[in-house]
């Protein structure tokens, strides 16, 4: 995909998969700031952890937050996750998402990162408290959570509808283990965020 084509902050051999808002303009920013997250997956499950405090609290998500100056990125999500979770993974690079919110002039820029492994008990912490969900077919694709069926397996399904509004766009791609990467600008729509202007593709 040419470079014009793709939303600022985004490049390289991108092939988009979905797109949406293309009715407004891409919110301009003259900052970034960096973060991480990240997931762990142990054969049909996957880690999430529902956010006590701060920033997205009552969502589930995958552990990270901000990279601290000195550290890489790949170091700070190792000792994101934890610190939020108690344990340790053999993190690798999966994608990277841009987003933005209404009335800021900085973008996130998170490095979301996926392991296959981890070692150490999924422990609850001030932040974060770990669950696992299943991974069938119905859960990843978000079917489960919209007809509000639960899941084939013992594990809860993947609650999209207490995640962020981007992550049904993404998260299977991930855990199919294709590299993305996608931009999302967000507005508030009550005490909750919603994609205004959203682009998400793959690396070739
Ligand atoms: C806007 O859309 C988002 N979607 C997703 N999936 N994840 C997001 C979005 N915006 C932020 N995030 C992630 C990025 C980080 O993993 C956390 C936010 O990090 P936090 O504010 O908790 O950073 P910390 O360094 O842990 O903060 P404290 O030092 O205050 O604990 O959310």
């Amino acid at each position: 995909m040419d470079a014009t084509d793709l939303p600022p902050g985004l490049d390289g051999n991108l092939v988009e998969f979905v797109k949406g808002g293309c009715e407004f303009e891409w919110q301009s920013y003259t900052k970034t700031r960096f973060y991480t997250n990240a997931f762990v997956i142990n054969g049909n499950k996957l880690l999430l952890g529902f956010k006590k405090r701060g920033f997205g609290a009552n969502l589930y998500n995958g552990f990270g937050g901000k990279v601290e100056p000195g550290e890489t990125s790949a170091q700070a999500a190792a000792r994101e996750l934890k610190e939020e979770s108690g344990i340790d993974a053999p993190l690798e690079h999966a994608g990277v998402l841009i987003f933005l919110t209404e009335g800021t002039d900085w973008a996130f820029h998170i490095d979301v990162f996926s392991a296959h492994s981890h070692t150490g008990v999924p422990t609850e912490t001030d932040e974060m408290r770990p669950e696992w969900f299943s991974l069938t077919e119905d859960s990843l694709n978000g079917n489960d959570d919209r007809l509000g069926i639960s899941s084939s397996s013992d594990l809860p399904s993947i609650p999209y509808s207490k995640m962020w509004a981007d992550d049904i766009y993404w998260l299977p791609h991930l855990v199919e283990g294709k590299k993305f990467r996608g931009r999302a600008d967000m507005v508030k729509d009550g005490d909750q965020f919603i994609m205004r202007k959203f682009w998400f593709g793959a690396v070739c």
